[in-house]
């Protein structure tokens, strides 16, 4: 296997540590310090190498997975001295065994849940991960996938003792293209540094999440991640062109096309996004980049009531056409969190709803036309009681910083119990509602926000502490609700180590049975991030 040739970038090397943005918000408040904050990793006392769970030490506040989930270890083999002495030899001076390396990466962002893996693996190559697949493979040893580990559904850690195969150095540019917009790179390149590289060349990336300056574009890929730009640009699943990927037994599988249409057999690299690594590991991903709008704006919107944000939505699409890039949805305790804990200032009279709209266009003048035209119509008609619009780039980064940080500011809050659903929009808001009638004073913020324009509702419950009475008042309740509105219980986060048993809720038995099969079929001794997408088969 001959490792993929980077010669005329081999020089030009992403930093894999998150890029952290400061911006200076218009607004005048203090916005932006940190995009996707840093854990306050601890020290911890250095790990038994050999031994199962029972010999890490514990963390305070970070609870073994295996401890508040009821989950078997799989008889897997233990890494002894000998596998570290073999991948010692395939990736020298990167077999991390280190206790603060480890715990960094066994724990999850949220640190919710965390595996007690004794060592991480750092190949450079697709050749390195090949070999450690292989050897992994003869020996019967787990292996944990990671890229940026910013996952919300526990699929970027362990459960148990997997070895974590991380990609944080696989961040090389193969190949960029600047007529067609085709990005060919390794998979631990971070998104945010991408965009950048893309912008300077006149494309974007096709996705941008609020986890931009940690996140890998491997792991956007594996769980065919959505976020703010899905609206305009749709799924990776119809972005990403082709995939080098790395099956169970070391095999490579070189579907790295850069083809926009290629109808020749099965298209396999379906199979590997949104797979979450429990079918192969994704070495290197070819994406179509879209050209770098000239103009964009964005419109933050305080409305009445989630009737107005319906129609608000449905005046928008009209009225914007093609230069709609985003619109997102957050209610009042969102914008309630993001000022209590972020210190962000709302930049609107307060509201029970708020909404951000992205337009995108080549033409400043006639994106600015489109967009007074809207707010005009929105204002005068009462569906939108006060607006402010950001033109100018500090501004635009200011107002989707209220948006984009909801998540950081709800980590502050608690507990988070979280759900990322899809649903019809008439539907949108009506189990948030249901939700705070049902739990009552025992949680801290039950809140709605999301990716309205996909129908895809973040509804997130905070309480003072992990409490198993309120889980229970939680689930099954928002799956069967869903899956009676004929939605989709994970639109975007995937379903990890936490969501995995709820996959027949949006899923009849044929197609899980099916799943399966292929799981067997690509990876007979489920090898490649047990515990995690699919429930265990009866
Ligand atoms: O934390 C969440 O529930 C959502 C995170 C992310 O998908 C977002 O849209 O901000
Ligand atoms: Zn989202």
């Amino acid at each position: 296997m001959v490792p993929r040739q980077v010669p005329r970038w081999s020089a030009w090397i992403f930093q894999a540590t998150p890029a952290w943005r400061r911006t200076t918000c218009a607004l005048g408040a203090s916005v932006g310090q940190q995009r996707w904050p840093r854990f306050p990793w601890r020290m911890c006392r250095p790990l038994a190498f050999r031994g199962c769970c029972s010999t890490v030490p514990r963390v305070p506040g970070v609870m073994l997975t295996s401890e508040r989930y009821p989950v078997q270890r799989l008889p897997f083999s233990v890494v002894s001295e000998e596998d570290l002495a073999a991948f010692e030899r395939i990736i020298p001076g990167r077999v991390i065994t280190d206790p603060e390396e480890l715990e960094v990466a066994n724990v999850d962002w949220l640190k919710s849940v965390r595996g007690c893996s004794k060592v991480l693996l750092r190949p450079r190559t697709t050749e390195e991960v090949s070999c450690i697949l292989r050897h992994c493979h003869q020996r019967n040893l787990a292996v944990n996938p990671q890229g940026g580990n910013t996952g919300l559904v526990g699929g970027s850690v362990p459960v148990f003792d997997e070895i974590i195969l991380s990609t944080a150095l696989m961040n090389q540019v193969i190949s960029f293209h600047d007529v067609s917009g085709i990005l060919v790179c390794q998979a631990g390149c971070v998104l945010e540094q991408l965009n950048h590289y893309v912008q300077e060349r006149g494309f974007i990336m096709p996705l941008d999440l609020g986890a931009k300056g940690s996140c890998h574009i491997g792991g956007n890929v594996a769980t065919n991640a959505g976020g703010m730009r899905f609206l305009r640009y749709g799924s990776l699943r119809g972005t990403v062109l082709g995939l080098e990927v790395v099956l169970a037994d070391g095999t490579v599988l070189d579907c790295l096309t850069s083809l926009r249409k290629d109808n020749t057999g099965y298209d396999l690299k379906q199979l590997f996004i949104g797979s979450e690594g429990t079918l192969g590991v994704i070495t290197a991903v070819s994406i179509l980049c879209p050209p770098r709008p000239n103009a964009v704006n964005v419109a933050f919107l305080g409305c009445p009531g989630f009737a107005e944000v319906l129609q608000v939505f449905s005046t928008c699409k009209g009225m914007l056409g093609e230069i709609l890039s985003a619109f997102e949805f957050m209610d009042a305790e969102c914008m309630q969190l993001v000022m209590q804990h972020l210190h962000l200032t709302r930049p609107v009279r307060e509201s029970p709803f708020y909404i951000l709209v992205e337009t995108s266009g080549s033409s400043a003048d006639h994106d600015a036309e489109k967009l007074d035209g809207f707010l005009e119509q929105a204002l005068g008609s009462g569906l939108v009681t006060d607006g402010t619009v950001g033109t100018d780039q500090n501004k635009v980064q200011a107002l989707w910083a209220l948006r984009e940080r909801i998540t950081e500011a709800l980590s502050h809050d608690g507990y988070v119990f979280k759900y990322d659903i899809s649903l019809p929009v008439e539907r949108f808001y009506d189990l948030v509602i249901e939700l705070r009638a049902r739990l009552g004073p025992c949680t801290k913020h039950v809140v709605g926000y999301g990716h309205l324009g996909d129908g895809n509702l973040h509804l997130n419950v905070t309480a003072e502490a992990f409490s198993a009475a309120l889980l229970a008042a939680l689930e099954p309740y928002v799956y069967t609700w869903t899956a009676t509105q004929q939605g989709s219980v994970s639109a975007e986060h995937g379903l990890g180590f936490k969501k995995k048993d709820v996959l027949g809720y949006s899923k009849p038995p044929t197609a899980m049975q099916l799943m399966w099969q292929l799981k067997a079929l690509l990876d007979p001794r489920g090898l490649l991030n047990p515990y995690k997408t699919l429930p265990a088969h009866a």
